[in-house]
């Protein structure tokens, strides 16, 4: 399953406060999520969801609180937990001269592990994948910032808006995705604005600053 990856996970954040310039943007947040669980943050445009997901990805540094994973705050060993998560954010993390499956096999060799070919084939990816990333579509960039959660797998996925510029036959591969890897004991944490069918998962509603519902 996951390498080196203990066999009980836990992520925990309490507390959380962020200020943004000089705007409280959330106060007191605070999730949870263990093996197999998935939360949804939802938010008007602005409630802050961009920044409590960089905030649990270690990313962004909170006003207050703390995001401990397995017990143990984040910034105590900040590369062990990178080394458990992956973070996709709005932008594409690709370099347009390298190919799709250059620019995989660049992630995957950082992260140590290598599943390439897979990750093409599950994203449906293998007919542009010697391709330049720079010259792919939106939804062909996005598809494959996605495939690096299955060419470097790792137990925590956080992903800021997973799903846009796809169409709907990709966003139900990802929904598909998504449940495979919760039932494999992955955890997830992720904000859309779109609809995503994906069943047992829980939300955390930061329109009333970060209560969980
Ligand atoms: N670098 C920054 N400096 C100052 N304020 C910022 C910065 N980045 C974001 N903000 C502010 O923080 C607040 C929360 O932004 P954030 O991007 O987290 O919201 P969001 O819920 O993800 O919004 P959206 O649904 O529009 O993507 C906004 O008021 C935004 O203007």
């Amino acid at each position: 399953m996951f390498a080196s990856a203990p066999l009980t996970m836990s992520l925990t954040a309490t507390d959380l406060t962020c200020i943004r310039g000089d705007r409280l943007v959330f106060d007191k947040a605070a999730l949870s999520l263990s093996a197999g669980q998935a939360l949804w943050v939802k938010g008007k445009n602005g409630a802050g969801k961009t920044s409590l997901l960089r905030v649990v990805a270690g990313l962004l540094k909170p006003a207050r609180g703390s995001v401990c994973w397995n017990g143990i705050d984040i910034r105590e060993d900040p590369d062990a937990y990178q080394g458990h998560c992956h973070y996709i954010g709005h932008q594409d993390a690709l370099k347009p001269v390298l190919t799709a499956r250059e620019n995989l096999t660049f992630w995957s060799t950082y992260a140590g592990v290598s599943r390439v070919a897979e990750a093409l084939e599950i994203f449906e990816l293998s007919r542009i994948a010697d391709m330049p990333a720079g010259i792919l579509s939106a939804g062909q960039k996005k598809r494959t910032n996605l495939a690096r959660l299955v060419a470097s797998p790792a137990p925590l996925w956080i992903l800021d808006e997973p799903i846009s510029s796809l169409d709907t036959h990709y966003i139900r591969l990802f929904a598909d995705c998504l449940a495979a890897h919760l039932k494999d004991g992955g955890m997830a944490l992720f904000a859309t604005h779109q609809d995503l069918q994906v069943d047992g998962v829980g939300y955390l509603d930061l329109n009333g600053g970060g209560t969980r519902e």
